[in-house]
């Protein structure tokens, strides 16, 4: 007779290292008297002051998009090598308690650009996130209580502006607002029922809305099914260094573009 730790007991052996997604302050002690293993959190906050930290810039309601953003975070801090095997603590359908444990090997040569896309782009991460917020409040509750599609283009706006045509009078063309100020996503959500796609400086000023994007699209490759919105957001991303994010009138889906390719998609109502 074997006993279920010995069954999985393999998933735990020779082990590099292990990574624990938002864990609770007394959960996160009880691995910090581990003798060899390095210990790293992932979370939105280091509330703990863990020596080994990932700012997790959203709470990705996939636990392979955690993980995958989480590890390529490590990699990119140095915490971790090419070939390690990680134990990932994660909490998949609870919010109090690590409940599910995965080991996951670091292949370098597999960048996702999930962690890149917060922290590569042009713009500022707090930017990028600000905006993944807006367009997830507005995936949430849409336009009073219809659908709404929405295109943000956010980083390197000067050639994003050269790349595009206006379709109506900009509104924010004398103001100094920035995406993340209240009255900003106001703005955002009501102009948002209106065509074309909003232009967001590297450092989150709103440059324009009302754009109509005309990059070049030879070569861009998205997945079939979804329309010009998200081709002209793609193929912005590859004609120039801007992220695109995009909430899709027809699905409710949010998705990231980035040098031209789908990197993350997400679901408003799991937030
Ligand atoms: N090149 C473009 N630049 C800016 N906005 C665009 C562009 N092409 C389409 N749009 C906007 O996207 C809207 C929806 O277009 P379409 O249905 O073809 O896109 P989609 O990718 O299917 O998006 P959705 O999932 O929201 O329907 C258009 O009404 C227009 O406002
Ligand atoms: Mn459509």
């Amino acid at each position: 007779m074997s006993d279920v730790s010995e069954l999985f007991g393999d998933l735990f052996t020779d082990a590099d290292g292990i990574v624990l997604f938002s864990p609770s302050s007394s959960y996160y002690q009880t691995f910090t008297d581990l003798e060899d293993l390095d210990v790293i959190v992932a979370a939105p906050d280091n509330e703990h002051g863990a020596d080994r930290f990932v700012e997790l810039p959203l709470a990705f309601e996939d636990v392979a998009d955690q993980l995958t953003f989480a590890i390529e975070g490590a990699l990119d801090d140095d915490l971790v090598e090419e070939g390690d095997e990680l134990i990932c603590g994660a909490k998949l359908f609870s919010d109090d308690d690590i409940d599910t444990v995965a080991r996951v090997r670091v292949s370098a040569g597999e960048n996702s650009g999930i962690y890149d896309l917060f922290t590569q782009s042009r713009a500022e991460p707090s930017v990028i996130r600000a905006v993944f917020e807006v367009a997830i409040e507005l995936g949430q509750k849409g336009q009073k209580g219809k659908p709404v599609g929405a295109l943000f283009v956010v980083g390197d706006a000067g050639k994003v502006m050269n790349k595009s045509r206006p379709l109506s009078y900009n509104p924010f063309e004398k103001s100094h607002v920035h995406v993340g100020d209240p009255i900003v996503t106001v703005m955002l959500k009501e102009f948002s029922r209106l065509d074309g796609a909003f232009v967001i400086s590297d450092a989150g000023k709103i440059v324009s809305a009302y754009r109509y994007l005309e990059p070049a699209a030879e070569g861009v490759d998205i997945p079939k099914g979804l329309g010009a919105r998200h081709m002209a957001a793609g193929a912005i991303t590859r004609d120039t260094n801007a992220t695109a994010i995009v909430l899709s009138e027809s699905d409710g889906l949010v998705r990231a573009f980035k040098g031209g390719e789908l990197i993350l998609e997400i679901d408003p109502e799991n937030y």
